[in-house]
């Protein structure tokens, strides 16, 4: 299996993961200071979550889901975010998927930018889902300090390799990932759904596979005080969101309790957090979790974010909030982020809104 991820490698003259890579910045940001710090001589455990054995995040056995239901349930409910373990998707598979994300990363802003220019996959800097976008053009002040591919997977079959032929090395690993991503979130929907004792219509998908999208990312390592948030705290507008973070750097942070906890990075485990339309559909017994992502110091951070949402027009019905589709609920986001500069989100569409 392992030769299916062998591919031709993006080329790239400064091709040096341990050096930081001007050209891979956008020209509006190739000022600020990329040097690496040297890793501190005895990281703290305390403050170190790398150095940590664990972390409280609940453990949830892919293979045993069945015979565990309440474990499911309750991370769901006190949590609303989980890490999977045993989910079968191949060490190899996972590896190759961070090592071609980097190899692409570590090519020219331009490289990047052009690769893009006419495919279905778009390149950013910031978060444009989140804040208001332009980033590229304005600077790093109150940016968050990542950039990414955005893949929409029902268009995967229709890339075409010459035309794409950076995306390529990314492309192929994608697609079989795809397939784990599509087994495995469908697995925990109908277990999610069982435990909340919904009943589903599968012409009405609250979990429709090709809405699902994955977003590569990279938050590059970055001393500068001018720079903030890797992702500043949110809320997913997702049902699910299946996380294969980097193995080695931490970043990612989960609110409970009002307190933020660090997720530590496990090899061969992947990280899911419900989203928005999970807490709607569960009628707010389960949660959104509010999560950000911190930036370090001393390396960069690689992490593939899937996202599956519903059916773009099927209306989610519940108690607590007015009927609404995905597609009402993401124009509201887009359009509170324009007025506002932030997403509102859920809030929206409860019966009375809060103020
Ligand atoms: O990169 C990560 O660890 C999290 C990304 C995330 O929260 C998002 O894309 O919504
Ligand atoms: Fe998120």
């Amino acid at each position: 299996m392992i030769d299916l991820y062998i591919f031709n490698l993006p080329t790239n003259n400064n091709n040096n993961n341990n050096m930081n890579n001007i050209e891979s910045y956008p020209p509006v940001l190739r000022h600020l200071d990329h040097h690496q710090l040297p890793p501190p001589p005895n990281p703290d455990p305390d403050k170190d979550p790398t150095q940590q054995d664990s972390d409280p995040i609940p453990i949830i056995d892919f293979s045993c889901l069945n015979h565990d239901k309440s474990k499911l349930d309750e991370a769901c409910k006190d949590w609303g975010f989980f890490r999977l373990v045993n989910h079968g998707i191949p060490m190899t598979l996972l590896k190759k998927l961070q090592e071609v994300a980097k190899e692409l990363f570590s090519l020219s802003f331009e490289a990047k930018e052009g690769a893009c220019s006419g495919s279905p996959v778009s390149y950013f800097w910031g978060t444009p889902a989140l804040t208001p976008s332009g980033t590229t053009t304005r600077g790093p002040q109150n940016m968050n300090w990542v950039e990414g591919f955005d893949v929409p997977l029902s268009q995967l079959p229709h890339f075409n390799p010459h035309q794409l032929p950076t995306l390529e090395s990314i492309r192929l690993p994608i697609k079989d990932y795809k397939t784990h991503l599509s087994r495995i979130a469908t697995t925990l929907f109908e277990a999610m759904a069982k435990n909340l004792d919904l009943s589903l219509k599968p012409s009405e998908p609250y979990l429709a596979e090709n809405t699902g999208m994955v977003r590569v990312y990279r938050y590059p390592n970055c001393s500068d005080a001018n720079v903030g948030w890797g992702m500043e705290a949110h809320t997913d507008s997702s049902v699910l969101s299946i996380l294969n973070q980097d193995d080695e750097v931490s970043g990612l942070q989960v609110l409970k309790d009002d307190q933020w906890l660090t997720v530590k990075p496990i090899p061969n485990t992947l990280i899911v957090n419900l989203g928005d339309m999970m807490q709607a559909i569960s009628d707010d017994r389960y949660k959104s979790v509010t999560h950000r992502v911190s930036i370090n110091k001393h390396k960069e951070r690689i992490s593939i974010c899937y996202f599956v949402f519903p059916g773009e027009d099927v209306a989610i019905e519940s108690y607590k909030y007015k009927p609404f589709t995905y597609n009402e609920f993401r124009a509201q986001v887009q359009q509170d982020i324009k007025a506002l500069g932030y997403k509102v989100g859920l809030s929206r569409f409860q019966h009375h809104e809060e103020c």
